[in-house]
C-alpha cells in the first residue's frame, strides 16, 4: 500500500481495499515531499540498475580476451591444475588454474583481479556461470579461487562400472582425479568474470521504502533524511573517564564529547590519517560501559576488522558478522559460529547470540543478513560513510536509536556507473547530505599522524583549506630512509654521466619528499587507442625507480604505485612483475583508505593537443592520490599537457613554487640499468640456468614466480 501511496497516488477506491485499512496503512503518507524523495531514489536505483544489466551481459557478448583487453575484468584461457574440497568458508572448492604468460597472454596480474574479487566462473565452450566464488591469489600465472559448487561436473566410472546394472560415479575433487579424466574434459579451458553486480540494488531499494513503511518502518529516519529535520544533542554527555583519552588531541576530545551527546546523529569529518579508527574504537568502548549496544558498521570487511582489532584487548563481547574468508584472521573466532562458548545448531542459536552481543559487526551491505531482523541498537556507527550512497547507508541505521556516521566527502564518492543517476545525486552520501544541510552536526578531525609536512602541504593547501595539521613533530619531519644508496651508482648504464643527468640521485637524496618529476623532454608520449590511454615510457621510468628503491634496501612492502588509467596500471604491472607479491599497483581509487612510505603517481597523459581528458578532472580523486604517501611522494606527467586543466594548473604551480618541479632530462630512461638493458646484459650462462630451472618448475606455477622474483 505504501507503494500505491507514493507512485501512483493511490486511494482506497483505486487499491481495493476498504477506506478504514487503507488510511490505517497510508496516512503517515500525506506529506508531498514524501513522494517527491521516493519517487526521485527509486529512479535513480533503477537507472543504475539498467546499466549494471547492460554490463553484466558482456558475459555473453565478448570473449574472454575481448573483456580482458578492453577493461581487465576478465581472465580466459585458464587450466585447472589442482582442485580440492575444503570447508574454509561458504566457498567450498578450491581450485588453481593456470595460463602461461607467452607473446599472446599477458601476466595474469595485469587484469584487474585481487584477493576477495567476487567472480563468476564459466567454461570456454559455452557453459556461462557454473560457479560463483571469490579469489583468493593471482600470481602472473596461476590464480586461485573458491567457489560455491564444483566446475567440473564429470564423473569418474568405478571399477565394475555397468551403464545397465550398476552405475556406480565418483565425482571429480581432486587432482589425481582429474588425470583421470578424459583428454577433452581434462583440456577445457575456463574464464573468470568480475561479479560486479552483487551490490544488491534490491537491498537499496529495500531501504528507500522501510523509510515509509507503517508499524515496522523507519519512522526516525524518515524524519531525519527525508524532512531532514536538525538534530538534538544534550548538554550533558554520557559520563566517561577522562584519563583514558590522556593521548587524545582537542578535535579527538570534542568528537567524543559530541557523539556522547548525541540524540538523533553526528558527523565526524576524519581527513586522511587523522585517527578516525582510534576515536571510534575509544567511543565503542566508552557507550558498552555505560550500558549501550552498538552496531558497528563500515563500505570495507577490512575498515570494520581494523576498529575491531583494536577492541581485541578489551573485554568487550562482540560479534562479527560476514563471510569468513572476507574477515580478518584475529577477527574471526568472534564470528558467532566459531565462538568457543556457545552451542550454536540452529538460525535461532544464531540469533539469539546476536541478540545479546553488545556490539555486533559488519559491512553496510552484510547487515540486510536476517539474523539482524527484530535487533536493535542503542547506536549505529557506520566507518567510511562518505564512500556509501544515501541508500545503502540507510540500511544499518534502520535497526538503531542514534547513528554516528563517519568519513571525508572531500575523498572519492560512492561509485555509481549511470552517468545520469550520478549527475542527480545517486553518488551523494548521506554523509555529504547531511553535513551540508546541518554543519552543526559535524565535528572535524584535522590533526594528522600519517604524511610528512611536505606531503601534507598538497592537500592542505589545494583541498582543505590549510586545517590538516601534523599530529607530532615526528610525522612532520618523516623522511623514506633508503639503506644502501651507494648501490644506485652500481645501476649507473655509464658511470661519467654528468651530474645534471643522474634524475633517480635527486630523487634519492632523503631532504626530497615530495617531487613532480617532469618528463616533456624525455620525451614520454601517452599511447591512445578507442578506450584505452598508457604511456609505455613513463611506465618504464616508474619501473626503473622501483627497481632502485628495492635495490638499495627499500622495503618494497612500503611502496605503491598508482595511476588514474587502469591500462597504465596494467603495462606497469607487467614492467614491475618481479616485485609483484610487493610492490602494490593500483587504481587510485582502489588506494582509497591505505598508505604507504613511498607513493609513485603516474599521470599518463602527454600528447600534442595537449588534453587532459576526464579522469583528472576528479579533485577527490587527485585528493586520494596525493594523501596516501607517509614519506615520500613521486609524480610522473608531462607539465606541459597537464597545466592545461585549472585544478593541475593550481597543483602544479604550488610545487613549482617549492621548487619541487624535477626537470628530467632527454633520454631518461637510460640513463640508468632498466628493463631493455638488463636483458641485454644478462650473461648468457645466467639465462641457460634461469632456462633449466624454469623448465623444472614448469607444473610448479607459484614456485616458479616466487623464483622469478628472487632473480630479478
Ligand atoms: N592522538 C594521537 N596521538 C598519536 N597518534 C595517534 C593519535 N590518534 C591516532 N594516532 C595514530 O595515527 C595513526 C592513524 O590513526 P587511525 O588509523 O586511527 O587513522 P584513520 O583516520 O582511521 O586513518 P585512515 O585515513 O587511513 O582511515 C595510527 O598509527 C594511530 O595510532
Amino acid at each position: 500500500m505504501a507503494l500505491n501511496k507514493l507512485i501512483e497516488n493511490g486511494t482506497s477506491e483505486n487499491s481495493g481495499i476498504l477506506e478504514q485499512k487503507y488510511e490505517l496503512l497510508t496516512s503517515h503518507l500525506n506529506e508531498e515531499e514524501y513522494k517527491i524523495f521516493f519517487k526521485k531514489w527509486v529512479g535513480l536505483i533503477d537507472k543504475e540498475s539498467l546499466t549494471l544489466d547492460m554490463l553484466q551481459r558482456q558475459i555473453w557478448t565478448l570473449t574472454a580476451t575481448e573483456k580482458e583487453q578492453s577493461g581487465g575484468t576478465c581472465l580466459g584461457g585458464l587450466e585447472i591444475i589442482e582442485m580440492e574440497e575444503s570447508s574454509v568458508s561458504n566457498y567450498n572448492y578450491r581450485y588453481v588454474l593456470n595460463r602461461d604468460c607467452n607473446s599472446s597472454n599477458a601476466p595474469l596480474t595485469s587484469a584487474q583481479f585481487s584477493k576477495y574479487d567476487r567472480i563468476l566462473v564459466s567454461d570456454e565452450e559455452g557453459h556461462y556461470a557454473l560457479a560463483v566464488g571469490c579469489i583468493d591469489l593471482v600470481t602472473p600465472t596461476t590464480v586461485i579461487i573458491r567457489t560455491d559448487r564444483r566446475i567440473i561436473n564429470s564423473s569418474l566410472k568405478l571399477p565394475g562400472f555397468n551403464a545397465k546394472n550398476n552405475q556406480t560415479f565418483q565425482s571429480v575433487l581432486s587432482k589425481r582425479d582429474l588425470e583421470m579424466l578424459p583428454v577433452e574434459v581434462k583440456n577445457k579451458t575456463f574464464r573468470i568474470d568480475k561479479n560486479e553486480f552483487y551490490n544488491g540494488l534490491a537491498l537499496a531499494r529495500f531501504n528507500i521504502l522501510n523509510l515509509f513503511l507503517p508499524e515496522y518502518g523507519d519512522e526516525k529516519r524518515r524524519k531525519m533524511v527525508v524532512e531532514l529535520m536538525p538534530p538534538n544533542f544534550s548538554n550533558k554527555p554520557l559520563p566517561y573517564n577522562v584519563s583514558e583519552l590522556e593521548s587524545f588531541n582537542p578535535d579527538q576530545l570534542a568528537a567524543v564529547d559530541k557523539v556522547l551527546r548525541t540524540e538523533d546523529y553526528s558527523l565526524i569529518l576524519g581527513m586522511p590519517g587523522t585517527g578516525k579508527t582510534t576515536v571510534i574504537a575509544q567511543i565503542i568502548r566508552i557507550l558498552v560501559a555505560n550500558g549501550k549496544s552498538v552496531l558497528l558498521t563500515s563500505h570495507t570487511h577490512s575498515a570494520v576488522d581494523n576498529i575491531l582489532l583494536k577492541l581485541l584487548d578489551d573485554n568487550i563481547d562482540f560479534y562479527r558478522v560476514g563471510s569468513e574468508a572476507k574477515i580478518h584472521p584475529l577477527v574471526r573466532k568472534f564470528m558467532p559460529q566459531k565462538h568457543g562458548s556457545h552451542d550454536m545448531n540452529s538460525i535461532e542459536d544464531f540469533q539469539r547470540m546476536i541478540h545479546q552481543a553488545p556490539v555486533v559487526a559488519a559491512t553496510c551491505m552484510g547487515v540486510g543478513d536476517l539474523v539482524f531482523n527484530y535487533r536493535t541498537f542503542d547506536y549505529c556507527i557506520v566507518d567510511e560513510a562518505s564512500q556509501v550512497s544515501m541508500p545503502f547507508c540507510l540500511g544499518p541505521l534502520r535497526f538503531c536509536d542514534k547513528f554516528i556516521l563517519v568519513g571525508d566527502h572531500f575523498q572519492l564518492p560512492p561509485l555509481v556507473k549511470n552517468p545520469e543517476a550520478r549527475s542527480q545525486g545517486l553518488d551523494r552520501s548521506l554523509f555529504k547530505l547531511l553535513s551540508e544541510k546541518h554543519p552543526q552536526s559535524v565535528v572535524s578531525l584535522s590533526y594528522q599522524y600519517r604524511m610528512c609536512a611536505d606531503v601534507m602541504l598538497l592537500s592542505n593547501k589545494l583541498i582543505y583549506e590549510n586545517r590538516l595539521k601534523c599530529g607530532n613533530d615526528n610525522v612532520a619531519q618523516r623522511s623514506l630512509r633508503i639503506p644502501m644508496k651507494e648501490r644506485l651508482d652500481h645501476l649507473l648504464l655509464d658511470p661519467s654521466t654528468p651530474k645534471n643527468r643522474l634524475w633517480l640521485h635527486h630523487i634519492f637524496l632523503e631532504e626530497n619528499r615530495v617531487i613532480f618529476l617532469d618528463h616533456d623532454d624525455v620525451p614520454a608520449k601517452e599511447r591512445m587507442s578507442t578506450d584505452r590511454v598508457d604511456n609505455p615510457i613513463e611506465a618504464e621510468l616508474v619501473g626503473q625507480i622501483v627497481d632502485s628503491l628495492v635495490k638499495c634496501g627499500c622495503d618494497s612492502k612500503e611502496i605503491g604505485v598508482m595511476s588514474f588509467y587502469r591500462a597504465q596500471v596494467k603495462l606497469m604491472k607487467t614492467r614491475l612483475v618481479s616485485h609483484v607479491q610487493n610492490v602494490e599497483v593500483m587504481t587510485a581509487d582502489q588506494f582509497q583508505g591505505r598508505d604507504k612510505e613511498c607513493i609513485i603517481i603516474s599521470l599518463v597523459r602527454s600528447n600534442a593537443t595537449n588534453s587532459v581528458g576526464n579522469l583528472l578532472k576528479e579533485w577527490r580523486r587527485i585528493n586520494v592520490a596525493i594523501t596516501r604517501a607517509k614519506s615520500k611522494l613521486l609524480i610522473l606527467g608531462s607539465r606541459k599537457t597537464l597545466e592545461q586543466l585549472d585544478t593541475l594548473k593550481a597543483f602544479l604551480s604550488l610545487l613549482k613554487s617549492r621548487g619541487w618541479i624535477y626537470r628530467l632530462p632527454l633520454g631518461a630512461d637510460s640513463v640508468y640499468r632498466g628493463l631493455n638493458q638488463d636483458n641485454c646484459k644478462a650473461g648468457s650462462s645466467k639465462k641457460d640456468n634461469s632456462k633449466m630451472s624454469l623448465r623444472m618448475m614448469k607444473s610448479r606455477p607459484i614456485l616458479k614466480d616466487i623464483f622469478n622474483d628472487l632473480v630479478n
